[in-house]
């Protein structure tokens, strides 16, 4: 159980549509992740999924039947908020017995489940405790325990780890996946942060000014984003986008021309696109130092050391964009000293003028990494 479908979900407030006919179809025990920029609908969304938000048309089904007009409550859903919305005044396990408490549950029960929440969270030592004397993650597992002692079908998780810092919310990710595990129930997750969705997901959803953009596993949207808008959202830095002109189209992909160069893209042809305007999407790690496939010179105008990886910046000619390079490990380029770079045409991605992806010739299932042989 945990199967959710949305059906031409609208809503407006006032003359404005902020969600314009969003259908999706959730599978029992999924880990769905919304994301987009500010402002494009994923929290009202996920709202109206909750209740507390009316939907201004559609049909929002829970395990088959329509919910529409059902109280919050009566859902089988939980939902997890950025702000913990915890009782200062009440102890830990007076604030996961909350719903409980309120369904007037018997004493027994509310015990066995909350220490049985208490355990999943690694919360059982501080059951005592009051939510003053917690971090911010402990904070946020007691928000998530109280969650879990209803049993829902379905998680809501609101921009659930934005209040802590950077290192409680890689520790917190981990444990949300390893949540979702154990419990198999379905969580649907709404996040500004491209790497919680690329880590916990088994779907993203990329919402684009109230509509849905692409649909995917995360591999699949950075591998094969449909449009402009998945490509630069999905990806840190982000894509670089060259314009191109295509100057045919053969059984083996799409030739454009680009600084001089044919290069033969691995992408479907369509009707009508020779001659036209492309632009032409490298990613900034598949940029390479020195000569290769497509050749191109650029002048570093500034460049990030982080140690791990060294990230070059570059303005092109008649770009507003910066060209962006990340190259691992700290390698030695430099600021306003022309550099030779290339890349493989395998790499490149192609968008019509419309912002629409040629379809890559990629295998995805290729893509993944081989077994690692362990010594017996
Ligand atoms: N109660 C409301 N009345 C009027 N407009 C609203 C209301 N709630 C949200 N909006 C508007 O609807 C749009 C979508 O808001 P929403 O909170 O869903 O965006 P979001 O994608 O979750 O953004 P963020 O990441 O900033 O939270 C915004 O333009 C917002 O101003």
């Amino acid at each position: 159980m945990g199967q959710l479908t949305l059906k031409d979900i609208v809503k407006r407030f006032g003359a404005i549509e902020v969600v314009k006919s969003v259908s999706l179809d959730v599978n029992e025990g999924e880990f769905i992740v919304f994301v987009g920029p500010s402002g494009c609908g994923k929290s009202t969304l996920l709202r109206m999924i909750a209740g507390l938000e009316h939907t201004t048309s559609g049909d929002i089904v829970i395990d088959g039947k329509r919910v529409n007009d059902l109280a919050p409550v009566k859902r089988g859903i939980a939902m997890v908020f950025q702000s913990y919305a915890l009782y200062p005044h009440m102890s830990v396990f007076e604030n996961i017995a909350f719903p409980l408490r309120v369904e007037k549950a018997p004493e027994a029960s509310i015990r066995e489940k909350v220490e049985a929440a208490a355990k999943i969270l690694h919360l059982d030592q501080r059951l005592e405790q009051k939510p003053g004397m917690l971090s911010g993650g402990q904070r946020q597992r007691v928000a998530i325990g109280r969650a879990i002692v209803r049993e829902p079908e379905i998680f809501l998780f609101d921009e659930p780890l934005s209040n802590l810092d950077a290192a409680l919310r890689a520790d917190m990710r981990i444990e949300l996946t390893r949540l979702h595990k154990q419990l198999g129930a379905t969580m649907i997750y709404v996040t500004h942060d491209q790497v919680e969705a690329m880590t916990m997901a088994d779907r993203i959803v990329v919402l684009h000014a109230g509509y849905i953009s692409q649909v995917g596993p995360p591999l699949e949207l950075y591998h094969k984003p449909q449009n402009t808008f998945v490509a630069g959202f999905i990806g840190n830095p982000r894509m670089n986008m060259l314009p191109v002109t295509c100057t045919g189209v053969t059984d083996q992909g799409v030739e454009v021309d680009f600084n001089g160069q044919t290069l033969l893209i691995p992408v479907a042809g369509r009707d009508g696109i020779v001659g036209s305007a492309l632009s032409l999407g490298i990613r900034p790690e598949h940029i390479e130092i020195g000569p290769g496939e497509a050749v191109m010179t650029i002048t570093p105008t500034v460049v990030e050391r982080l140690g791990q990886q060294t990230i070059g910046y570059a303005a092109l000619d008649g770009q507003d964009e910066n060209f962006c390079l990340v190259l691992p490990g700290s390698r030695g380029i430099a600021e306003e000293q022309p550099l030779q770079v290339s890349f493989s045409t395998a790499d490149c991605h192609l968008f019509d003028a419309g912002g629409q992806a040629l379809e890559r010739q990629v295998d995805l299932a290729a893509m993944s990494l081989p077994p690692v042989a362990v010594p017996a």
